[in-house]
């Protein structure tokens, strides 16, 4: 099966890229990776081990890349390093020098699945699939950051400005430096086509304004627990329009999003997610979203 196709963030998600983490990440140095305290190789390869099972209840078809030791411990994260479009994949190239290798394993992929592959970020260029959101199908949101840089927006609108869609920068804050994570999708996760949990107080302001006019309604995330999980409170995977995937343990965050209107699964990703600085959307690359 060849389907692909994504310019939307909440649709039914049909298809998704996923490597199940293993030696690379067991055996990773958390220093050198930049993860947190509570990083757990074992734990976190159990972990996400029921994260997978909540994506296989969903229906969701998955590709699989393997962990087979080439000691990538990031590559789990398959939603930076490629961009999937109605026409094809975009192969991005990573702000983290740590990932640059990954952009290709998601090529290999795409091309054994049939998936054609639209274009390629280059050097200079920087762009990394957690600065993208799309706001509607005609319009990718990119935060610029540590981790995209100007030259690769400038890029991804060549690529993409052909097909219809218009590429707009914001500038990210830099929080808590350069080696910390933070992408655009660590301040807006859209929950369905109108609705989005956000943390306002790092947005970009423009941006902010910007949803405010389409008629987007922002769910604040609360920030004591935005500030506990490091942000990962705030990154959720919606699998259908207002039925999301959590990490466990933020009770006000998940009361937020069932008040207006969302289901919320959880599941425990201390090792995980809040160690390694990823949550559930960086853990998944959609191929193919849909309405129906
Ligand atoms: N989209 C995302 O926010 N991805 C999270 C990536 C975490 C990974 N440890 C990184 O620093 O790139």
């Amino acid at each position: 099966m060849t389907a692909y196709g994504s310019q939307e963030m909440s649709a039914n998600l049909m298809r998704v890229l996923m490597r199940r983490p293993g030696a690379s990440l067991t055996g990773a140095d958390a220093a050198e990776w930049h993860y947190g305290p509570t990083f757990n190789g074992e734990k976190a390869v159990r972990q996400y081990a029921e994260f997978a099972a909540y994506i296989e209840k969903s229906g969701a078809e998955i590709l699989w890349l393997e962990d087979k030791g080439d000691g990538l411990a990031d590559a789990m994260f398959t939603h930076d390093p490629s961009l999937m479009t109605d026409h094809g994949a975009v192969i991005l190239r990573m702000g983290k020098p740590l990932r640059e290798k990954e952009p290709a394993l998601h090529e290999a992929t795409y091309k054994k699945a049939g998936i054609p592959i639209l274009g390629r970020i280059t050097s200079p260029g920087t762009v990394e699939g957690g600065d993208c959101i799309w706001l509607d199908a005609e319009t990718l949101i990119v935060g610029r950051g540590v981790r995209t840089n100007e030259e690769g927006i400038a890029q991804l609108s060549e690529i993409l400005e052909p097909h219809g869609i218009t590429v707009l920068g914001y500038d990210l804050p830099l929080w808590q430096g350069e080696e910390a994570c933070l992408h655009l999708m660590s301040v807006m996760s859209p929950l369905s086509a109108d609705l989005a949990l956000v943390f306002t107080p790092l947005l970009p302001a423009s941006f902010y304004l910007l949803l405010k006019e389409w008629g987007i309604t922002m769910v604040e995330a609360p920030a004591d627990e935005f500030h506990t999980s490091n942000g990962l409170s705030l990154n959720v995977l919606p699998v259908r329009p207002r039925e999301v995937i959590m990490v466990e343990g933020f009770p006000k965050t998940k009361a937020a999003m069932e008040a207006a209107g969302c289901t919320v699964t959880t599941f425990e990703a201390d090792a995980l997610c809040i160690a390694c600085e990823g949550g559930p959307t960086c853990l998944t690359r959609p191929v193919l979203r849909r309405d129906q």
